[in-house]
Parts: structure tokens; C-alpha cells; sequence
């Protein structure tokens, strides 16, 4: 029991999924004498369900995938199909025996009908009910607990990643390999001779003031909350989505060149200007957009994309502007940032 509660104090006490995740899986792998265990982070990716290792302790030894290292989606569901039948029939456990006799258990994390992560743990012999039954205690608080690290990263309105947490995404990104490359029986995305970059883009909606002084601020939430889905149907899986404050919201595309970068980006920006919005009626967007370089800075990277909104703001708005384009025209000078300085 005092090593329950010392576990269960110990899980409690992080701010940060990935020191969560080890937390469960020592306090599993101890109580529950596995041999194993994994922490399963579940995706789906143009209509495939990968699985992919996010944390994993054997025989007393924490190691945790490195992003850095692995950028795959992982292994396609096909090869845990006790785990692809439990998630198709939303099953709270899998149970399966390998070929040398041990036993696996599965326990997805539920969140509605969805479950993104899943544990795994690997036993010499059968699980007891007892067993089981303190396993699944763990589950519940760690699926708890991971809802309350989920919320304090997220807007509330929108329900996009808010500014707290983009440092840390953009430092995932700048050193994480390009995943949708990779994905097996897929197609490489690469273009000959084309450079791929990470690209970091800042929207805003045009004339929104206008939007809430006419119609109110119950529909310019609306607004907001409707710009937020197109930008999450229009970027990929393994983009990352914003919302900064206000009517601003900030995109980090992960590895692509800058002629598809422009292309997402104006397709996003025609989404929302043909996308008819309750009431309000035609809405649009003016995006500033730049590559990002581990040389620079967050806020440095920041300022040069908001260079280029206002840029876009200034002269017509409803369009994309490129940092470096403007630059190379002429169009922008160069600012000597401050680092510490807040731009936003
Ligand atoms: N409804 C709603 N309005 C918000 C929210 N956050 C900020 N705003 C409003 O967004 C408006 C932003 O206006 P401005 O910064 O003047 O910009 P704009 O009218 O969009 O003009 P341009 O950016 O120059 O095209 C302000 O009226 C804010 O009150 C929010 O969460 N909900």
C-alpha cells in the first residue's frame, strides 16, 4: 500500500506528459513484477493506424524513444491485432499470449470514443484479477491526470494548443525528423533538388473588431471557433496549430519546401474565404509566414512572420506573405530584434 500512494504522489506531482508517462509505467512495472512496459501512443495517418513506443521500462531501466531518433508513425496496428480488435470494439482491456508464452496486456486510455494512448504490459505468466484490478486503477488516474495536463496546454475556446506550450513544440520540431516521410507503404513526399524546411506561419482574421462590434462576441466566437477547425482540417497531422490570443492564431509546418508551404497555406487562406460563416457571412485571413532556422530564436522567428502579416495587412489583407520574399524585394528591412523582447 505505502508503495501504491508513494507511486501515486509521484505521478501526480509532474507538469509534463513525458515525465508522466515514465511515472506510470515504473509504478506498473513494480507493482505488477512485468517484465515490460510500454506506454503505446496511437495515430492515425492518412487513414492507417500506426503504433508507436512513447516510453518503455524493462528490467528496471527507463528507456524512452527519442523523437529526435525516431520519426516513424511506428508499427501499423496489424501487428497487435488483439489491441486493433479491443480499439475497433472500444474494449477497456486486450489480453494476448506471444509465441514464447508471455502474456500481454493492453489497456487503450479512453477519452469519449477515442483513445490515443494505450499500456502495455508484458508478464511471465497469466494476470491475476487482482492484478488487473490495481492496473486499472493506475489507468484511471493516469487518464485523469493526462486530461488535466491536456487542458492546462489547450484553449479553452478553441481547443487548439495555446501559447504556453509553443516553445516547447517548436523545439520538438526544429529536432524531430520528418515523420510523414516516413510513413511505411507510403510514397516519400521529398521533391528532387527542393530544399524542405520548417516553416512557421502567424494568421489573423481581417477586420475582426468589425465582426464582433456587428453581429457580437457570441458570433465572433464562432468565428474564431470555426477558423480553428479549418486550420486544423487544412494543416497535417504532424503541424502544429496555435491560438495565440484574440484573433491570432500561429501554424509551425514541419518539413516541407517553400513551394508547398505557399500552397497549404493559400489553400487554408481560400478555406476560409469561401467558407460561408453563419450569419457573419465572408470572412477572411491574412497570413505572415517564414522559415524557421535553429540560429534564430522563437521570438526572432516570430517577429519575422508578424513582419510579413502586417505587411499583408497593409496592403489588402486576404493573402500570404512570404518573410524572406518581402526581403529579398526590398519590401521589409531587416529589425534587430531583442531577444527577450515580447512581441506578443
Ligand atoms: N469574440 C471575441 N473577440 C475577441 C476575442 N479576443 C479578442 N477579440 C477581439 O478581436 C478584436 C481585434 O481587433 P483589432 O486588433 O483591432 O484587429 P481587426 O479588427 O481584426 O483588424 P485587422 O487585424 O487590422 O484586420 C478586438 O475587438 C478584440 O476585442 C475573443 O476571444 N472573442
Amino acid at each position: 500500500m505505502d508503495s501504491l500512494l508513494r507511486h501515486m504522489v509521484d505521478m501526480t506531482g509532474h507538469r509534463d506528459h513525458t515525465m508522466l508517462d515514465i511515472s506510470v509505467i515504473s509504478a506498473v512495472q513494480e507493482l505488477s513484477g512485468a517484465l515490460q512496459t510500454r506506454v503505446l501512443a496511437i495515430a492515425s495517418v492518412c487513414g492507417q493506424r500506426f503504433v508507436r513506443p512513447r516510453a518503455c521500462i524493462r528490467a528496471g531501466g527507463v528507456a524512452c524513444p527519442d523523437e529526435a531518433q525516431d520519426g516513424s508513425p511506428g508499427e501499423p496496428i496489424t501487428a497487435f491485432p488483439e489491441l486493433a480488435h479491443c480499439l475497433d470494439h472500444h474494449d477497456s482491456r486486450a489480453e494476448g499470449k506471444g509465441p514464447d508464452g508471455l502474456r500481454v496486456l493492453w489497456l487503450p486510455i479512453w477519452f469519449g470514443d477515442k483513445a490515443a494512448t494505450c499500456l502495455e504490459i508484458t508478464h511471465h505468466g497469466e494476470f491475476t484479477g487482482d492484478t488487473i484490478h490495481m492496473i486499472s486503477g493506475i489507468v484511471s488516474v493516469y487518464r485523469n491526470f493526462q486530461n488535466l495536463l491536456d487542458y492546462s496546454e489547450r484553449d479553452s475556446l478553441t481547443g487548439l494548443l495555446n501559447r504556453k506550450t509553443f516553445d516547447d513544440q517548436l523545439a520538438r520540431m526544429l529536432h524531430a525528423p520528418d515523420a510523414g516521410s516516413l510513413v511505411p507503404g507510403l510514397p516519400e513526399r521529398r521533391h528532387h533538388g527542393a530544399e524542405e524546411k520548417q516553416w512557421l506561419a502567424v494568421v489573423d482574421v481581417d477586420h475582426f473588431k468589425g465582426v464582433n462590434d456587428r453581429f457580437g462576441h457570441l458570433y465572433g466566437d464562432e468565428v474564431l471557433i470555426l477558423v480553428a477547425n479549418l486550420l486544423q482540417s487544412s494543416f497535417r497531422a504532424q503541424d502544429r496549430v496555435f491560438r495565440f490570443g484574440g484573433e491570432e492564431f500561429v501554424v509551425l509546418l514541419r518539413s516541407t519546401t517553400l513551394d508547398n508551404a505557399r500552397k497549404i497555406i493559400d489553400r487554408f487562406r481560400l478555406d476560409v474565404e469561401t467558407h460561408e460563416f453563419p450569419q457573419v457571412g465572408r470572412v477572411t485571413v491574412s497570413v505572415g509566414f517564414t522559415s524557421i532556422r535553429a540560429a534564430d530564436s522563437p521570438v526572432v522567428t516570430l517577429g519575422h512572420a508578424d513582419q510579413a502579416l502586417y505587411f499583408a495587412k497593409a496592403n489588402g489583407r486576404n493573402r500570404a506573405c512570404y518573410y524572406e520574399e518581402l526581403l529579398a524585394n526590398g519590401l521589409l528591412q531587416t529589425i534587430a530584434t531583442n531577444d527577450t523582447a515580447e512581441f506578443f
